[in-house]
């Protein structure tokens, strides 16, 4: 299935869902966020600006603040949210950056949307061993990453909850599009567990709850290396949450070899290749969806496929035996 970005908000029926803000809604927002370039020492990881943003988040155009909202009391049948019309200006973009770990410190435009959605949407947050803790990360191609499993990658990147490994993975991962990939085609990849769940049997579901899956962290993450056996789905079994990485999650048994390669054709029949354009910003449910993106050919000369990245937690307070300081990142 493939969606497209054109509709104004789909019903849950018709594919995955999708806000097009008019052109008075860019408007608000495009002066909203000028507002938080200026504000304090206009660096997103300055916990003042943070401050600023959260209390702007506020005055997010009244239909936007609606359709977050929403989504965050249920994520529906497809769990993911698409904002397009943000106002991003390809044109007046640097070039795309070409190296490991880049992130965004400046109050850009940009940020300050991907921001300003988080806000909306929960807690920005990020993680100490990753993209070194920024609250806005790049997402682009690197020459030294192109066959990794990461989003500096632009080989296929298997199907992942983000940091499925982490005890407070994010609830949320927001992508917002500054600079699309030159093929115009290349996706994000998403699944949803509430639509992959009916293609499998009792027996397969049974074994996808039980403790016999490990997942390893990345070489980033040093201070844990492998979860302990855990379920792939939980919660309740007819609405599970799903937690995996086909990459780094590994089956401890044969049965359990075969549910998650069974759990893995599931969710590869529903999945949905959404084409992000600039001023496009999908957020993903990473309990209830998987995400991962098609291969792609970078050529590294600063016009490359270039995304912001924000993680959301939806309860600050559970997390903060990891996060020391009580600041926003994670250990
Ligand atoms: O490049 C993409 O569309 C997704 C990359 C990804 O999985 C991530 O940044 O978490
Ligand atoms: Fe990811």
């Amino acid at each position: 299935m493939t969606s497209t970005m054109a509709s104004t908000k789909t019903d849950h029926a018709g594919g995955i869902s999708v806000l097009e803000l008019d052109g008075r809604e860019r408007g608000e927002l495009e002066a909203l966020a000028r507002t938080l370039t200026r504000a304090g020492a206009g660096l997103v990881d300055d916990t003042g600006w943070q401050a600023r943003a959260r209390a702007e988040s506020c005055r997010l155009p009244a239909r936007l603040s609606r359709t977050v909202r929403a989504f965050r009391h249920d994520a529906g049948p497809d769990g993911t949210l698409t904002v397009t019309n943000l106002p991003v200006a390809p044109e007046l973009l640097p070039a795309t950056p070409t190296v490991p770990d880049s992130v965004e410190r400046g109050a850009t435009v940009p940020a300050a949307l991907a921001v300003l959605l988080g806000c909306e949407l929960g807690t920005v947050i990020a993680y100490r061993d990753e993209k070194h803790g920024a609250l806005v990360q790049n997402v682009v191609p690197v020459p030294t990453l192109a066959g990794s499993q990461s989003n500096g990658g632009s080989v296929q990147l298997e199907f992942h909850t983000e940091n499925a490994f982490h005890p407070h993975r994010p609830d949320f991962v927001g992508l917002l599009c500054l600079r699309p990939a030159h093929e115009d085609q290349v996706g994000t990849q998403v699944a949803s567990i509430r639509r992959a769940r009916p293609l499998l049997d009792a027996a397969t579901l049974t074994v996808l709850q039980e403790d016999r899956f490990v997942t390893e962290a990345p070489p980033s993450f040093r201070t844990a290396e492998l979860s302990s056996p855990l379920p792939v789905l939980t919660g309740a079994p007819e609405d599970p949450d799903i937690c995996v990485d086909f990459h780094a999650t590994r089956a401890l048994d044969n049965a359990a070899e075969k549910a998650l390669v069974e759990l893995r054709e599931a969710l590869s029949a529903v999945r949905q290749d959404v084409v992000l354009r600039p001023g496009d910003m999908i957020f993903v449910d990473n309990r209830l969806v998987v995400h991962g993106r098609v291969a792609f050919s970078p050529r590294y000369d600063g016009t490359d496929r270039w995304l912001h990245r924000v993680f959301v937690h939806l309860d600050h307070r559970r997390s903060r035996g990891h996060r020391p300081g009580d600041g926003p990142v994670l250990t």
